[in-house]
């Protein structure tokens, strides 16, 4: 016999979700799967807010479907695990990011590059197999297969390491695959925002040379004096980027908006890279001739693979890297977004869900 909805998805859930393209959340009441046997329940403790999520809740990147839940920077304590998982066990630490779900047989997954699966699960705003969607960690209890869970290491505080399951393995993964992570060479991060900030202390774990290109002076003290950057450059001031053309071996470029890539293709030295994981919601011109002048590359790259999300978090750990975070009740959010918006946060908002998220 067929199992009614509500049997096949019996764990009560609390959550926040945005209703229409204005992005405004409010309180919703839905349910998630019953914890099958690959899989593990988590309480969510905190979820970092990403500007991802903004981009989804006002349908910026014209694929939501409401009511949406967002959230995928999401850290929290194992409560329930199937009988096949090995990797967990009830009161472990885990973090889940951007992805619940991939073929487990495609080139990519044998690469450990579910990121790239054509049949990759994203954490919400998503069908799953099942055919329901996909609800994120602005929400109370989790449900994912083991395999999309990470372990956090001991050491990591869990509210500052949570922007890392996004923001963190975006901005490492390229840093890898494009050989932009070795110790000497010089890196330049544009926009010093949640990712941003993330890619500045991870190249300077790497031993690297790092430049900050920024539209304002207002972070300089902090870029330099709090992140450990090496140069602060205002991509406003014509005369600091002239200087600066030719300097750089590579980019990891942030910006969630549509910009120049002029200005930043000339700070590259020949052969230098820049490397986009920003998202802007439209298409960027592309200057051809500043590219051929020189054999530069122009790359990008989506957040990172489980294994590599993991390696990552141990590196973190072992390095003392998390995420400079303003932690906010729930009931904020909404403010929270508006600031993000703006640009006003240091540098990442993360929900502390497990104290103020109460149901109703
Ligand atoms: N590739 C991926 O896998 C991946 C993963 C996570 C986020 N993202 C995307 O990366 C982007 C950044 O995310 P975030 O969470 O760090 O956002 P954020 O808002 O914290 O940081 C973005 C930074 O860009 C700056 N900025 C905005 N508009 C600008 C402009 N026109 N010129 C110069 N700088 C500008 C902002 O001041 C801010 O410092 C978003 O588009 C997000 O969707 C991509
Ligand atoms: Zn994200
Ligand atoms: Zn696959």
């Amino acid at each position: 016999m067929m199992k009614s909805p509500d049997e096949e998805h019996p764990q009560k859930v609390f959550g926040w979700a945005a209703r229409d393209t204005s992005g405004v959340l409010s309180p919703f009441n839905f349910s998630r799967r019953v914890n099958g046997d690959n899989d593990i329940t988590l309480d969510v403790l905190y979820c970092g807010i990403c500007h991802s999520d903004l981009h989804s809740i006002k349908n910026e990147w014209n694929n939501a479907v409401y009511p949406m839940v967002p959230g995928h920077e999401i850290v929290g304590i194992v409560t329930e695990v199937g009988s096949n998982v090995t990797k967990f066990k009830v009161g472990d630490k885990v973090g889940v990011g951007c992805m619940v779900g991939s073929c487990h047989s495609c080139d990519s997954c044998a690469q450990d590059l579910e990121n790239y699966c054509s049949k990759i699960m994203l954490t919400y705003n998503f069908e799953y197999y099942d055919g329901t969607r996909t609800y994120g960690g602005y929400s109370n209890k989790f449900v994912v297969n083991e395999h999309f869970g990470v372990n956090v290491p001991d050491n990591i505080p869990l509210d500052a390491a949570a922007p890392l399951l996004c923001a963190g393995i975006t901005v490492y993964s390229p840093m890898k695959y494009f050989g932009l992570s070795k110790p000497g060479m010089h890196l330049g991060v544009v926009g010093l925002g949640g990712l941003g900030h993330v890619a500045v202390k991870f190249a300077k774990a790497f031993g690297m040379k790092v430049t900050v290109i920024s539209t304002s002076i207002r972070k300089k003290e902090e870029a330099i004096d709090r992140l450990g950057a090496d140069v602060f450059l205002v991509s406003r001031d014509p005369d600091q980027m002239q200087a600066a053309m030719g300097t750089l071996d590579g980019i990891i470029n942030t910006v969630s908006a549509p910009h120049p890539l002029l200005p930043l293709i000339c700070l590259l030295k020949n052969d230098g890279k820049l490397i986009m994981v920003g998202a802007p919601d439209k298409p960027l011109e592309l200057p051809v001739f500043s590219l051929l002048i020189g054999r530069k590359v122009i790359g990008a790259s989506c957040i990172g693979g489980m294994k590599e999300t993991q390696e990552m978090l141990n590196f973190a750990a072992k390095h003392n890297i998390t995420a400079d975070i303003e932690v906010i009740p729930m009931d904020y959010v909404n403010t929270a977004m508006e600031r993000l918006a703006k640009g006003d946060v240091r540098y990442r908002f993360v929900i502390d869900v497990g104290n103020t998220l109460k149901s109703s």
